[in-house]
């Protein structure tokens, strides 16, 4: 697939977003000190889809997620092996700029954090200053009104985008992170339980926002609701982690047929609700 990202500092005002890029883990293990955590994880997320990574408390999921875009090596102690491949090209080879790789992969928090002093405005162009990406005023004020359409919450705020980000409710604050995810146009969106703050209304309505989303920019989701994963997801991860083993992928597949006719007996005992 070929990559037509926009570069810092040349953000045209054109249709959001750029190209959405497949991302594949090619046997990642990941360790806290001695311990490890993770083993030999390999999966393939599908670009333009959403893959859903689902199982108990403890098996890595979120250790997975945040190797996806090299926030792993922010804790002390973590040390990781395997390879993970953006359109191809290796996210932790020596050449690549850690920003680039953080503003291609992007990550939506279980925990709404809109920057609490900016207005809404403001949070939607925080990131363009982090990536030191130069946009004229014109351009700045289309560039939030898609991000705040994409990320479904224009309607409800186009008439009060001074105010601050935090008055918002739970829900309007998480779909204004996923808008300020978007604006620096990533190729991966990254969900850690995007939901589980949310009243199940909001939640439905970033459900929406995800598959709104899904044609355009490849997403990877943590979740702990099987009807979530069920809704918003075509491709789906089993993660588990049996009898303190590092966690490891049990099955993966399509979401529809892991659901319905799963070929482990562990993955149809997790998603009826068995365990976990
Ligand atoms: N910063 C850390 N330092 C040490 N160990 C950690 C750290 N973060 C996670 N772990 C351990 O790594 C393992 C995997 O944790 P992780 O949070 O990735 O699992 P998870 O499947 O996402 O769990 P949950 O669904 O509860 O969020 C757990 O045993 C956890 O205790």
């Amino acid at each position: 697939m070929t990559t037509t990202a926009v570069m810092p500092g040349n953000v045209p005002a054109g249709a959001l977003p750029p190209d959405a890029a497949p991302l594949e883990a090619r046997a990642v293990s990941a360790w806290f000190g001695e311990r490890k955590v993770l083993d030999r994880v390999s999966l393939h997320m599908p670009a333009g889809s959403v893959t859903a990574l689902i199982g108990p408390s403890g098996c890595g999921k979120s250790t997975f997620l945040r190797i996806l875009n090299r926030m792993h090596e922010l804790v002390p102690g973590a040390t990781l092996a395997g390879e993970v491949l953006l359109d191809g090209a290796d996210i932790y080879h020596h050449d690549r700029r850690l920003t680039e790789v953080r503003r291609r992969i992007g990550m939506v928090f279980q925990k709404p954090n809109p920057f609490p002093a900016m207005s809404i405005y403001e949070n939607v162009t925080a990131g363009l200053k982090l990536t030191a990406t130069r946009i004229s005023r014109g351009d700045r004020d289309d560039l939030v009104e898609q991000c705040l359409t994409k990320a479904g919450l224009w309607n409800e705020v186009h008439d009060r985008l001074r105010q601050p980000g935090s008055a918002l409710s739970g829900g309007q604050q998480q779909r204004l992170c996923i808008a300020r995810a978007l604006a620096v146009r990533p190729q991966v969106l990254l969900m850690d339980e995007p939901c589980s703050a949310l009243d199940p209304t909001s939640t439905r309505r970033v459900e929406e926002t995800i598959r709104e989303l899904a044609a355009e920019v490849t997403i990877v989701i943590v979740t702990h609701n099987m009807q979530q994963a069920q809704r918003v997801s075509e491709h789906c991860a089993f993660f588990l982690a049996e009898q303190n083993t590092p966690g490891h992928i049990v099955e993966q597949g399509l979401t529809q047929r892991m659901f319905h006719r799963p070929r482990d007996p562990r993955t149809e005992d997790y998603v009826n609700g068995r365990f976990g």
